[in-house]
């Protein structure tokens, strides 16, 4: 870690999650080739998130940056730092996000991109979803075209989120790209990620056998 000396005892559990997260979704095979990003939080204000380029699936300390929410951001930290500041700086209950390229997601993401959003209803793996109590929600799940302009992005999807009408499901897809996906920790949010997959692979059978 190269900043922030001082947050370095604090951060150490928020470090530790996020080790652990790429750990597990890269052994799915969620972050091939360096792909994905992933954070958590350590205060109201500051954030652990992976800097660019690193195995995702093999993260050391040094792989990852503290980081004030309101802060310039360091060059080498992920590119795609901007959707995760700007989750965070909306919804203070969010305490981890987990950035993945599972391959459901960039497909699931394309196919409804038109759309803008992807409706989850009917299936009892809903409930795997942080509040939900039934398979009978329809649950939305945003889509967004794919950018590389991610500050531009992030405001776009924050907008998006904070206007979307009816449930929101915890995470949104980027076509052909990958899915965001937040908890209050990282166990939860790994959780929502496992479970979106899952609920991804099931609606991709559905739609192509109804
Ligand atoms: C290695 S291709 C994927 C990247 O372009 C990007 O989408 C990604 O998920 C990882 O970017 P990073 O800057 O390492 O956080
Ligand atoms: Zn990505």
């Amino acid at each position: 870690m190269s900043h922030a000396n001082t947050y370095l005892h604090q951060a150490a559990p928020a470090i530790a999650s996020v080790i652990e997260a790429g750990r597990l979704a890269a052994a799915r095979g969620w972050l091939p080739a360096t792909s994905g990003n992933l954070s958590a939080r350590v205060d109201a204000r500051h954030v652990v998130i992976t800097r660019s380029g690193r195995d995702k699936g093999a993260l050391t300390p040094d792989d990852l940056a503290v980081v004030a929410l309101d802060q310039v951001l360091p060059g080498d930290l992920s590119a795609e730092a901007p959707l995760h500041l700007a989750r965070y700086r909306a919804d203070p209950a969010i305490g981890a996000i987990l950035h993945a390229h599972q391959p459901l997601a960039a497909l699931a993401g394309r196919r409804h991109q038109d759309a803008g959003v992807l409706l989850l209803q009917g299936w009892e793996l809903q409930k795997a979803f942080a509040g939900e109590t039934t398979h009978d929600s329809t649950l939305r799940v945003p889509v967004f075209a794919n950018a590389q302009d991610t500050v531009t992005l992030a405001q776009q999807v924050e907008a998006h989120l904070a206007a979307e009408p009816g449930r929101l499901a915890p995470g949104y897809l980027l076509a052909g790209h990958g899915a965001y996906v937040w908890g209050r920790n990282g166990k939860e949010a790994f959780r929502h990620l496992e479970a979106l997959d899952a609920l991804l692979q099931l609606q991709q059978a559905w739609e192509h056998t109804t």
